[in-house]
């Protein structure tokens, strides 16, 4: 097993062996850092090919005075690249899931997301010295291989965490009336408590909702409000946030099965904005069969981009794996990257920090704290209508077109924009209660003056 988070700034205390697919406590702005790159006698800027059968690498390649080419091939969906890879970087595209290792007999850097298996398959015999993925999770990265073949590895850690967080807010408000009962005193079940599960956690607290906790791969004391996975499963909603884990003695492959399962009811909602195959599929479409079934949110799904459509039906709202999708998490991921890639290629670098500024809100209903929470989430994001596209994209259509419009849907996905960051506008005369609701989404408060 690889240790898992090597990533820079990186590291639990105390923490006991974390699965493969899981990284320590990160933030936005850390970049998710794997070393395996030496600097080069010679003074070249490339980082050594240190694994077996593998010679140092050459320098890069001079292009005109001075300049340097480093070649980047990228996943055509990561945004940004184009303005935010050092200078002297070229840039090349393809679609990540036509990657092949021909594409990269003359590349340096492969940049990718979700859907590119990156492993000795693709990138034995290339030149290939940086593998950067655009993501959270890494289970398509077979970091032991790159660790070993002295490859360069960096993800996006924490870098779309909000972006899900408010997903998860989102779905809440728009199933039933789970949003009244979790202020009413109801509970929120988070499996798995890495940097999404901590964040929606946190959100949560400062929306006065209480949470507990599983993941079993962390020490002991690290959860402020641990339970058992079967106490989880008797909290009113149920959110997945686990890596992608295969590995003895808790792999979270397959974690709701139908024994799980069979322990909710249509009082509880569960979400799954994590990995599809952390619930058995084919489990979860009996259990939605049962007339006592519970609500089902999912994001994501065992077979992507296949979707099963007697699943789809079923599930109150479905969307195609765009839960951190924001326009936000999506630049913050690529400026990690480009950092990263900055460093290991021993690059001058100062990228914009910037996403550009978010229009203000405006809230002036005296309406219900539940209603005013909704409204705020739906001005910037509502998963029903992610659920409308992906209904439309893939009943009706036979397999093949169904799994194409899946990633068309993602490809061409809507500029979306986090609610947390945002201004909200409130009313002069406003309550103090009112400011605390947005400041507690995440917004700051500009109350209107008298008259104004
Ligand atoms: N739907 C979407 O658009 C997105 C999905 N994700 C998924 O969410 C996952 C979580 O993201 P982060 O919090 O950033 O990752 P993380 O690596 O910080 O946290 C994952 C946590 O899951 C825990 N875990 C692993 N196996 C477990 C088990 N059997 N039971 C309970 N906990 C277990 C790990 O110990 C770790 O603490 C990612 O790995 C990715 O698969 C991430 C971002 C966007
Ligand atoms: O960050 C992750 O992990 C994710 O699941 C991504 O947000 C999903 O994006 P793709 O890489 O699948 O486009």
């Amino acid at each position: 097993m690889a240790a898992a988070g090597t990533a820079l700034g990186a590291g639990a205390a105390g923490a006991p062996a974390r699965p493969a697919g899981s990284a320590c406590a990160r933030t936005r702005s850390d970049a998710g850092l794997q070393p395996g790159c030496r600097r080069q006698p010679g003074g070249s800027r490339l980082p050594a090919r240190t694994g077996p059968g593998r010679s140092a690498g050459r320098p890069l390649e001079q292009a005109g005075e001075g300049a340097v080419t480093l070649r980047v091939l990228a996943d055509e969906n990561i945004p940004g690249l184009e303005s935010l890879l050092p200078p002297g970087a070229s840039l090349r595209r393809k679609p990540g899931r036509q990657i092949r290792r021909a594409d990269l007999r003359e590349c340096d850097a492969l940049l990718v997301r979700s859907v590119t298996p990156v492993n000795a398959e693709l990138l034995a015999g290339t030149p290939v010295r940086f593998v950067g993925t655009a993501t959270s999770g890494f289970d398509h990265i077979d970091r032991e291989w790159l660790s070993a073949q002295g490859v360069a590895f960096a993800f996006a850690p924490g870098c779309n965490a909000n972006s899900v967080v408010e997903y998860v807010l989102c779905a809440i408000a728009e199933v039933d009336d789970f949003l009244e009962r979790l202020l009413a005193g109801g509970r929120v079940g988070i499996v798995g408590y890495g940097v999404i599960g901590r964040a929606l956690a946190a959100r949560l607290a400062q929306l006065g909702i209480a949470s507990v906790a599983c993941d079993p791969w962390l020490a002991p004391g690290s959860i402020p409000h641990p339970a058992t996975l079967a106490e989880i499963l008797a909290c009113d909603v149920i959110s997945l946030h686990t890596s992608l884990v295969d590995t003895a003695p808790w792999p979270s492959r397959h974690l709701l099965a139908a024994p799980e399962l069979a322990a909710l009811n249509s009082g509880q909602l569960l979400i799954n904005a994590a990995r599809g195959p952390v619930a058995d599929n084919a489990a979860l479409l009996q259990c939605l069969q049962a007339p006592d079934a519970p609500a089902v949110v999912l994001d994501v799904w065992e077979k992507e981009p296949r979707v099963e459509p007697a699943l789809l039906q079923r599930v109150r709202l479905g969307s195609a794996h765009i839960a951190g999708y924001s326009l936000d998490g999506k630049l913050a991921a690529t400026r990690v990257l480009c950092q990263a890639l900055a460093k290991v290629f021993e690059l001058e670098y100062s990228p914009s920090t910037k996403s550009g500024a978010q229009a203000a809100l405006a809230l002036d209903s005296a309406a219900s704290v539940p209603d005013t929470l909704r409204s705020l989430l739906a001005a910037r994001y509502r998963v029903a209508d992610d659920d409308r596209l992906l209904r439309e994209a893939v009943l009706g259509c036979d397999t093949d077109t169904a799994a194409g419009n899946f990633d068309r849907l993602r490809k061409q996905y809507r500029e979306r924009r986090e609610l947390a960051g945002s201004q909200v506008q409130l009313p002069a005369g406003t309550t103090t209660a009112l400011e605390r609701w947005v400041t507690a989404l995440g917004c700051t408060v500009a109350v209107a003056k008298d008259g104004a």
